[in-house]
This record gives structure tokens, sequence and C-alpha cells, in this order.
């Protein structure tokens, strides 16, 4: 692993975030970004560019209040046919959601936006993975439901939850987790060269 001399400070609430940081041995502070700095994804954008415009949204507003380091946001989208899935407002929604899902292959975007203070430097950048879900019955779903495993998880679900329900075709896990490994080490090797 890269060491850096500049501290890492993750710009988000996110516990999968952390861990997956923690996991892979970085050091970081959390500072979460204000709810307001967010704005969610718009009908005139694709999903990529929703979670490039968000993750640069959410780092930004953290480094108005970090003097000095790295500050690391992520932004998670699911996409079926075209159409965004965020977080479920509530359990009908997660409802709908999984409904949608279920049988077919769809797409999960992480962007990653990594802000150098105090120069400023911006690196924003996209990973994708093709995901099927398993042809779940209503029971199912149900099931999952009664879990509240949707709770704050883009498309309802968390492919760490249960395994098997979630494959992937093709593409990173920890992009799908909502913090694609390989693209943040790439990306904090381009602030080096
Ligand atoms: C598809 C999928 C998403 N997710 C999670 C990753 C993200 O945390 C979440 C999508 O929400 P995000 O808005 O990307 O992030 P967040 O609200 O959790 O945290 P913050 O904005 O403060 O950074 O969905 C899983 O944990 N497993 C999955 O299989």
């Amino acid at each position: 692993m890269a060491k850096f001399a500049e501290s890492l400070i993750l710009a988000s609430q996110s516990p999968r975030r952390q861990l997956l940081l923690k996991e892979a041995g970085y050091d970081v502070t959390v500072i979460t970004p204000s709810p307001h700095a967010e704005t969610p994804p718009r009908l005139d954008e694709t999903p990529r560019e929703s979670v490039l415009r968000i993750a640069r949204e959410k780092a930004e507003d953290v480094a108005s209040r970090v003097d000095q380091g790295i500050i690391l946001a992520g932004d998670t989208l699911a996409e079926l046919n075209g159409r965004p899935l965020g977080k479920p407002a509530d359990r009908e929604h997660a409802r709908e959601i999984l409904r949608a899902l279920r049988g077919h292959d769809h797409f999960v975007w992480s962007a990653i936006c990594l802000w150098r203070r105090p120069m400023d430097e911006v690196l924003v950048d996209v990973d994708r993975t093709t995901v099927k879900m398993a042809p779940l019955s209503d029971d199912e779903i149900e099931e999952y439901l009664d879990s509240g495993l949707w709770e704050g998880k883009a498309g309802a679900f968390g492919i760490q939850d249960r395994t098997g329900w979630v494959e992937i075709d093709e593409g990173s896990l920890t992009n799908v987790v909502g913090l694609p490994m390989e693209l943040f080490r790439q990306m904090l090797s381009r602030f080096n060269e």
C-alpha cells in the first residue's frame, strides 16, 4: 500500500466505506458532509453523471472545513434499464425496488472524489459493476424487508447481507458495497505522479 504523509479524511457517514478502508489498512478521520451538501439525481443526468456530481458535492462540503489533507467522498446508485435506484424512502419503496430488480441484471455505479487541501486538486472517477439479482419470491423479499437491512442502501439491497441473492457478472465487489478500492488506490497514486 502506498504511504501518504497527508491525512485521509473520509467525507461519509457510511459505516461500509469506513470498514472497507480500515480493512485495507488505511487510517481515516471521519467528517460527515452536511445533509444539504448533496442534491438528488436529476432527470437530465445519467446515473453515472449523478454519482460523479454527488461525490464531488460531498467532498467539496467537507473540504470547506479542512485545512490540510486528502478528502475522500463517494456516492453509489443502482441502475435498472437506465433508471437510477437510490436509497429507499421506506419499506413500501424498498419492496417496489426489490420487485423491479429480482431476476434482472443491473448496474451498480460508485463514484469517488478525492479533494486535496490546501491545493484544491480534485480527482473524480467512477466504477461500474454488473450484478444479477436472483428471481426472489415475494416471501423472500418480505423476509429481507423484515430484517431492516435494506435501509440506507442503494437499490434497497446489500450484496453483503444475503450471499447468493446477488451475483457479480462483471466488475468489483467493493464498488457494489460503496467504495471501489481498486479505483481508490489508482486515484491516490495519481497524486504521487
Ligand atoms: C448496492 C449496495 C449499496 N450499498 C450501500 C453503499 C452506500 O453506503 C449506500 C448508498 O448510499 P450513498 O448515498 O452512496 O452513501 P451513504 O448515504 O451511505 O453515505 P454518505 O453519503 O455519507 O457517504 O448503499 C451496500 O452497502 N451494498 C450494496 O449491495
